[in-house]
């Protein structure tokens, strides 16, 4: 599995299933700014709250998942080709591998919340301080260590890293666009990386004094 940041900017995310795991997954790429598809005949009450908060992001058909179903929103939906993927999210294991086998075919990205051996990818444990991302996968071993580690890791970052991140790169700009020589352009950013964020919190702290 390779780890990569996809472009989600306006783009759907299908979500077949609407119960407890399929809530934490509609909140994952909600938190990404995505639009959502849901196909469920029952939705539990969190993502009944969900439909209320985010209207103009989720769209829902209380209908079971058939194949019928893809050949219709393709006829229907004029975002058929904007899905980024679908993530099969029922509580039926047999559903979800045909959710997988059907959608092969249109050569839209495929997982599921069940079956691990023919998905296309896996969703990962996250830590954001606003540029920065963290990510943590076991590939499907221990989703509760992946859940440790990375609560472990949150404590390490704190909330103002995102800061850190943006003067580094502020600075980091400026010797690009200032510094012609290669040698000395590479020796100034080696230098700006010993500012630790322990350093930087200092600064900040003497500069607003
Ligand atoms: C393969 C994968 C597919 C996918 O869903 O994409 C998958 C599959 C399964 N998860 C299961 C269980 C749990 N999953 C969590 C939590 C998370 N699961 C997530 C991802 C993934 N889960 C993918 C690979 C992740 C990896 O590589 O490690 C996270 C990272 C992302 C997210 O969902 O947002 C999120 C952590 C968020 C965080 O807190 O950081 C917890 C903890 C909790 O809920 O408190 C439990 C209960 C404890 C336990 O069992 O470990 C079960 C067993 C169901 C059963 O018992 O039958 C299966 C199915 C199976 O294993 O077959
Ligand atoms: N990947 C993960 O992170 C995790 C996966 N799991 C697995 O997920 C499954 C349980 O998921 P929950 O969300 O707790 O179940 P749930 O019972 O809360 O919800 C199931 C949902 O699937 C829908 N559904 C059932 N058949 C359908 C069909 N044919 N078409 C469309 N929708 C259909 C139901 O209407 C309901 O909305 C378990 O099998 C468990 O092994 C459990 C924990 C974490």
């Amino acid at each position: 599995m390779l780890p990569i940041m996809i472009n989600t900017k306006n783009k759907y995310a299908l979500i077949i299933g609407a119960g407890n795991v399929a809530y934490r997954k509609i909140c994952k790429v909600l938190d990404h700014n995505m639009k959502v598809i849901v196909i469920a005949p029952s939705v539990c009450k969190k993502i009944e709250e969900l439909l209320v908060k985010y209207s103009d992001a989720i769209k829902i058909y209380h209908e079971n998942y058939t194949k019928d179903f893809i050949v219709k929103m393709e006829k229907e939906f004029e975002f058929f080709n904007d899905i980024s993927f679908v993530i099969a999210a029922t509580n039926n294991e047999c559903v979800n591998s045909k959710i997988v086998y059907d959608f092969k075919k249109y050569k839209i990205l495929t997982s599921s919340i069940t079956e691990a051996k023919e998905i296309d990818f896996k969703f990962v444990g996250e830590i954001s301080r606003g540029d920065l991302t963290i990510t943590v996968s076991t590939n499907g071993k221990f989703p509760g260590l992946t859940k440790k580690i990375r609560k472990e890791i949150e404590t390490d970052f704190p909330k103002e890293y995102s800061e850190y991140l943006n003067y580094l790169s502020k600075e980091r700009y400026k010797i690009i666009n200032r510094e012609n020589d290669e040698d000395i352009k590479k020796k100034r950013i080696e230098e700006l990386l010993k500012i630790s964020y322990e350093k930087y919190i200092l600064l900040t702290q003497e500069g607003n004094k």
